[in-house]
Formats: C-alpha cells, structure tokens, sequence
C-alpha cells in the first residue's frame, strides 16, 4: 500500500481508537488519499509496550506518549465514544457531538492496571514509588509480569523483588515451552524470587503501585508475604464501551475473515478488540489495520477481498533492558538478538518514526 487510489465522493472513514492498530490504520488511509476522522479519548498515543520501563526509569515516561495532533493535524479529534449508530453511520462523543462515517474501523483495544496500561485513573507519579521501596511483589506471571519483574530487578538489583503467578507455567501460553523456560531461568539469574502455584487472596484489600512498608500478602494455600509495594499485572479487558449498546457485543468484536463485523460490510475491527483467536499483539494490531485499510479500499474498486490469516507465534519479552527472550514465526530467537531488537529501546523508535516525528 502507500499509493494514492482514487476515493469516490461521500466516503469518510472514521477510526476509532488510536493506539497501535489505529495509528496504522490512520497512516494507510492517509497515505492512500482518504478522508478520515481518527477518534482517541486522550490526545496522545500511549506506547504501552514501553510502559513498564517508565516506571523503572524517571524521565523514560515522556518518550512513550506521541501527540496525534502534531501528525494527523485536523484529521484527529478528541474524545471519548460513547456510541455506535450503524444505521445513522455515525459515532457519537460524549458530550452528544456526532462523527458521520461511510466507513468504521473500531481499534478500542483493551485496558487493564496502571503500570501496563495508562488509563484515566492512573498518575504518572505512581510508576516512581518503586524507589522508595525495600521490596516489590509483583501479582501474576504472564507476558506483563515476567516483564515488569524483570524491568525492576535490573534497574535495582538490591531490591527484592517476587513474582506471585498462580500456575506453574510463566509468560504467554502460546510461546514455545522452551522459551516459557528460559523467561524463568532468566528471572532467577537475575535474582527474582518466584512463588508459583499460588493466588493473592486478600488483592482487593491491598494499596496498589504505592509503597507502603511491611504490606501483608496473603496467598489462597495459606502464606502470607511481606512487602513494601504491590504491582498488580492481571486483569487485562476489552474496551467495549464504545460499541457494546448498538454492536451487541460486551466484550470482544466478532469477525469474519476479512476483519469486518459481522452482519456489517463497513465496520472493522482491528487489534485488541477484535475476536480472533491469537495473541493480542501490537503486531498484530498493525497487521490487521492492513488488511482492514485494504479492504476498504478492494471493496470499492469492486476487487476480491483478502483474509487476515493468523501466523505462527511472534512474541518476545524484554527481560529489563540488557536481556530478552523470544521467538519470531515459531523459531526461537537468541537472547542478546531479543535484548538487541527489543529490551534496549522497546521500538520506541518504531512508533515515533510511524508517527513521523522525533523522539525527546
Ligand atoms: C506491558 C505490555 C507489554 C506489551 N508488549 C508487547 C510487545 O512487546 N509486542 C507486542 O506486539 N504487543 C505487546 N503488548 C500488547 C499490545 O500493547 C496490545 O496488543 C496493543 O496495544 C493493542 O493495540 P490496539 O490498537 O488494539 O489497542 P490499544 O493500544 O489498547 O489502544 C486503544 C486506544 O483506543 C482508545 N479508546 C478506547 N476506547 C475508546 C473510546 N470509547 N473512545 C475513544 N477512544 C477510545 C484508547 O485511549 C487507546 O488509545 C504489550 C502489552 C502490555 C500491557
């Protein structure tokens, strides 16, 4: 893609959401000569694969936010979608403002807890409590937590720092068991302390990224551990408010092969929100904007459409920024390649070049 095609008279595509599915999607439209309103609560970008280095690092923070309106100037418009009227073609914001579109692509993503995921309730301030603590419990082993172990461990190595998971196995079920492996290997050199097989009983009643000493933790087999600071790396959810009154759906987005929603040949969805049975990626996100951009795009030249396929797994997990462990379609990759391609600058780099603009 990249070339100008010609737009008939009346279509205007409204992206909604713009975190990495959505500025892809924006960049296509752009690039092809499209009318487009891409619609975003906040008024930056928010590079969430980067987040937990920001509350490890001070000043990191400020590199992983992106204005839209500096790139997408008039294209991009603030706020928060509260609904989707598919008959009237139209979005409306809070507040009541309507957006028309002949063309929807829905890229609301997920949230989840502060650190990983920036949202409204959060403050930047709380990722720097970390320095203030003796000790760190980090709640749940997947992707996220083995990261943020990881990131604290080798940012202050005199801190101890637990993992708590509540299954024996680490990381993201869809990686290779040999990479699953080495991510805990790769923990345990580092000197993380794991607590496997066990569930926080008492999470709710417990202060959450706010150091606080000699918290007690209890587990559901009857322990109870002590800490100064709890980072909770469970929980993530689908962002259905937009679409879950008019689109029936209060969760993920069901799609057909060409990404459209079903029972809709003009609404998409991409990234996180939609239903596809993979992991929930950045890259894939991207890859889905692709196609979805495409297909609007063959769905007006009359051309065939195409399927958005799944692939073989590509996943890798910065282990603090001097070490990583991974695999790229199935294979597994070395660990000074994963720690060179990700944990130095977690493509960053990648974002503020699609964002064409230069990093701080
Ligand atoms: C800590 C962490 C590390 C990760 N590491 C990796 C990695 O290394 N590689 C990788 O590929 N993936 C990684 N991921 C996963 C990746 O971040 C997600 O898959 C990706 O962000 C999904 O992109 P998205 O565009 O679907 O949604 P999101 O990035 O979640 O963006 C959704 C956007 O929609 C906006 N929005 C939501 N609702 C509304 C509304 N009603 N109105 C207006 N705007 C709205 C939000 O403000 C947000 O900007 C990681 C995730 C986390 C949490």
């Amino acid at each position: 893609m990249g070339a100008q095609v010609s737009v008939p008279d009346g279509v205007h595509v409204v992206v909604v959401g713009g975190g990495f599915g959505g500025i892809a999607a924006a960049q296509q439209l752009r690039s092809a000569g499209f009318g487009f309103t891409l619609l975003d609560l906040r008024d930056s970008f928010h590079h969430n694969v980067a987040a937990l280095r920001a509350s490890v690092q001070p000043g990191f923070a400020q590199r992983t936010f992106i204005p839209y309106a500096e790139t997408f100037g008039t294209s991009f418009l603030q706020g928060r979608v509260e609904r989707v009227d598919p008959e009237g073609q139209l979005v409306v914001l809070q507040g009541g403002r309507e957006v028309h579109y002949s063309h929807l692509i829905l890229c609301t993503g997920s949230d989840g807890p502060f650190p990983g995921k920036f949202n409204t309730e959060a403050s930047l301030q709380d990722g720097v409590t970390i320095q203030a603590a003796d000790s760190v419990l980090v709640v749940g082993g997947g992707a996220t937590g083995v990261e943020m172990a990881a990131e604290i461990k080798t940012e202050y190595p005199d801190k101890k720092v637990v993992l708590i998971h509540s299954r024996i196995g680490l990381a993201d079920p869809l990686m290779a068991q040999s990479v699953r492996q080495q991510a805990k290997e790769v923990l345990l050199e580092k000197g993380v302390e794991l607590v496997l097989d066990q569930k926080v009983s008492n999470l709710s009643e417990l202060p959450l990224n706010r150091t606080q000493k000699n918290l007690q933790v209890r587990t559901d087999k009857g322990e109870t551990l002590e800490t100064d600071l709890v980072i909770c790396c469970t929980g993530i959810r689908v962002n259905s408010g937009a679409y879950a009154s008019s689109l029936a759906a209060d969760g993920a987005l069901k799609v057909n092969q060409y990404l459209q929603v079903e029972g809709f040949s003009n609404i998409f969805a991409v990234g996180d929100c939609a239903d596809l049975r993979e992991a929930k990626l950045a890259y894939h996100a991207g890859l889905h904007a692709y196609v979805a951009v495409s297909n609007i795009i063959s769905s007006l030249s009359g051309k065939p459409l195409t399927p958005y396929r799944t692939g073989y797994v590509s996943m890798l997990l910065a282990m603090g920024r001097d070490d990583g462990v991974g695999q790229f379609n199935g294979v597994r990759l070395p660990r000074w390649l994963v720690a060179l391609g990700k944990s130095r600058d977690l493509l960053l780099w990648k974002s503020w070049r699609e964002m064409q603009q230069k990093q701080p």
